[in-house]
């Protein structure tokens, strides 16, 4: 996971082109840096009376690809409109390329944003072949310069042999590569991607996802993509921002949201785990039933208080020698690896990654060894610290 995560968006600095003018009723805003492409400030977005974004601030670097990941009807769709201007803002603003195109009261048309958008079911014309799809943006440049633009996007794809092919002649994952070239054929300044995978399976969205990635690097596009599926989110975006009922509850990198989720929901919605346990020793250890963690300093968390921590199927090794046993009580056969379900002597289950050469039955008891890089502790629902600090003690 960590691999696919490209540190070299933190120090973008190649930026320094001057916002585009005129955009109508937009004010440049001079203290911001030009190296930031979008930036989402404080926005909340309502149908109706009824809010369904709330009070979301990010903003994206040049170059840089975020995602919008959460659990379906939590609003991504509806930020990402607001984004192209499909939606108008109830509070807050948003601005691309430092020119601000929505406020509270006023919002700029899409069709006059500097934004590409590429859509889940592709919407590829059917009449008309590769090449005259990823042309269709391109008409106010002569014939000469589109059919350039059309050629360098066909190759970047990888589709230059279908130029002159119809979209029902081509795979899905050919038709989504047109759609993604189309979106990319006028340079927009963001180029917004709503589920582009969900039509095909796990396997080949991975895959795809990866690819695109590469492409959208190769022309250091900003982007925002939408998704509900965590693994397309880690295999694509630099940074992530997970979602539930309209708030973003953490932006950061896959890694990140996996090993320091913020609160309880990201600790659940992102990988797998379970919570253990925990007494607070001091400001920088715990000790459960599995032995002392050691981490950051507790937000919230007293010396002498009850809390649970996190553990991660990866943070428990198996052991034949250790003294600490578990028993088995579920077994899911992952390929390389069995995820093993195992109840400890106080009744607490985690989870358990073990190579799958290591093959037991459910009932037995196999020894285990805690092997915890980072420190992840929640106050307990029912503590004064928790109701102190819903919105997350991360350690
Ligand atoms: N045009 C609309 N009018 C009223 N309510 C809407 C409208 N569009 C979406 N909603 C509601 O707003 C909430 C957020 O919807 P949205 O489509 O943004 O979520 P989402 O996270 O993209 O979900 P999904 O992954 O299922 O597409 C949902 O409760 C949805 O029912």
């Amino acid at each position: 996971m960590e691999a696919n995560l490209d540190p070299s968006v933190k120090g973008l600095n190649d930026h320094g082109d001057a916002p585009p003018q005129g955009l109508s009723g937009s004010q440049p805003l001079s203290q911001d840096h030009p190296a930031v492409r979008l930036a989402v400030r404080d926005v909340d977005v309502a149908y109706g009376e009824q809010p369904v974004v709330r009070d979301v601030r990010f903003e994206l670097e040049r170059g840089t690809i975020g995602c919008l990941l959460g659990p379906s009807g939590c609003g991504k769709t509806t930020l990402l409109r607001a984004i192209a201007g499909f939606e108008p803002v109830s509070r807050g603003q948003i601005l691309i390329r430092g020119q601000r195109v929505s406020r509270a009261g006023w919002t700029l048309a899409p069709e006059q944003r500097q934004v590409g958008m590429v859509f889940q079911d592709f919407a590829l014309f059917p009449h008309l072949t590769v090449a005259r799809n990823v042309g269709f943006g391109l008409r106010a440049l002569s014939r000469r310069e589109r059919q350039r633009r059309i050629d360098e996007l066909l190759e970047l794809v990888g589709l230059s042999q279908a130029a002159r092919r119809y979209p029902h002649e081509l795979s899905g994952g050919m038709q989504q590569r047109v759609a993604l070239a189309r979106a990319m054929a006028p340079q927009p300044d963001i180029l917004l991607l709503d589920e582009p995978f969900s039509s095909m399976d796990a396997e080949l969205r991975e895959q795809l996802a990866r690819e695109v990635r590469a492409v959208l690097k190769r022309e250091d596009v900003t982007a925002v993509l939408v998704t509900h599926d965590q693994l397309e989110a880690f295999a694509m975006a630099d940074r992530i921002g997970v979602m539930n009922a309209g708030s973003v509850h953490q932006w950061d990198t896959g890694f990140g949201l996996y090993h320091q989720p913020a609160d309880r929901f990201v600790a659940d919605f992102i990988g797998q785990g379970a919570l253990l346990p925990a007494h607070v020793l001091n400001a920088t250890q715990v000790r459960t039933e599995l032995g002392r963690i050691s981490g950051a300093q507790p937000h919230g968390l007293e010396p002498g208080s009850a809390a649970e921590v996190l553990i991660r199927p990866d943070d428990l090794v198996y052991d034949e020698s250790s003294p600490r046993q578990a028993s088995i009580v579920e077994r899911a056969f992952r390929g390389a690896e069995f995820l093993y379900t195992l109840q400890l002597e106080s009744g607490a289950e985690v989870l358990c990654l073990v190579p799958s050469h290591h093959r037991h039955a459910v009932g037995e008891t196999i020894g285990i060894r805690l092997e915890a890089d980072h420190l992840v502790a929640f106050a307990c629902p029912d503590s004064a610290a928790h109701r102190g600090h819903r919105e997350g003690t991360a350690l």
